[in-house]
């Protein structure tokens, strides 16, 4: 999917929600346990209530990896039943030197078909380019986490001029690739560094996870990280998935995105 594909499809919808689906088999309710996959059925469950109100969906592939060959089948089930015109992110943090990404690569683009991959920076740009030789397929390099211990090395000074290294991986990063084939992760928990991060990456698309089980607000991260072309995917994963209502939870998110883009969205 492109950026423009994308943007319209925000447009469309006045969304820019990413439903997550942290399926934890230990959370899923009872009634979905006595069917042959119980992730899946509850996935397909999840989709048919949300789509209508969601631009993407992001699978935690720890989630899945976790039941082993049987969790990757469950993923590439779930991938099957979202609609075409949804953004899908495999949220599997990946990274490593040059030849094993290949592999990776292989397996999140070609053998399952993701538009997206969340990807560790830490290795530097060989850990990440073999990603980029798929067309239309998307890096989303962690810049910003949402957890707390994203102080213990995000934040470290790593010049006199006090440039911390996540603002370094924003503007080293953008050698390597454009707007049209990288995103970055900046948790909703952050939005006080979103000013900072837009004046360093005013037209990249921002994942934003972080917002209602963490505590972050869809206020301040829409306010100071919405762009030119909205430029936000907002994730929430427990607070819809594992809400009494989950369609009304997304619609509910939908309908303050709606308000958001009308105050925020400057063309
Ligand atoms: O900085 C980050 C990067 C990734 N995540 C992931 O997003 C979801 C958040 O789930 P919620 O239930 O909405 O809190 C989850 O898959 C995390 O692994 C993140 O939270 N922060």
């Amino acid at each position: 999917m492109t950026k423009e594909e994308l943007y319209q499809q925000i447009l469309q919808k006045q969304s820019y929600l990413c439903v997550g689906l942290d399926s934890d088999i230990e959370k899923i309710p009872a009634r979905f346990k006595s069917e042959t996959d119980p992730v899946l059925a509850f996935n397909k469950y999840i989709i048919d209530q949300t789509a209508d109100f969601c631009v993407g969906y992001k699978i935690n592939t720890a989630f899945y990896e976790s039941n082993g060959a049987a969790g990757w089948e469950t993923m590439q089930k779930t991938l099957a039943h979202i609609p075409q015109n949804i953004f899908t992110i495999a949220d599997a943090k990946r990274g490593d030197i040059g030849n094993t990404v290949h592999q990776y690569a292989k397996a999140f683009f070609k053998t399952l078909d993701f538009n997206s991959i969340t990807v560790a920076p830490y290795m530097g740009k060989d850990s990440v380019s073999p990603f980029l030789e798929y067309a239309q397929k998307w890096v989303i390099l962690l810049a910003l986490t949402s957890n707390p211990s994203s102080q213990d090395f995000q934040f470290l000074s790593i010049n006199q001029d006090k440039k911390t290294l996540f603002e370094e991986v924003l503007t080293r990063s953008q050698e390597w690739t454009n707007d049209e084939a990288m995103m970055y992760v900046v948790g909703a928990t952050q939005a006080s560094m979103l000013q900072k991060i837009r004046s360093l990456a005013p037209k990249h698309f921002l994942l934003v996870p972080g917002v209602g089980a963490q505590g972050g607000s869809l206020q301040e991260v829409s306010k100071y990280g919405m762009n030119s072309q909205i430029g936000l995917l907002v994730n929430s994963s427990r607070g819809i998935i594992f809400s009494e209502n989950p369609k009304e939870s997304a619609r509910k998110l939908q309908q303050e995105m709606q308000q958001h883009i009308e105050e925020y969205h400057k063309k």
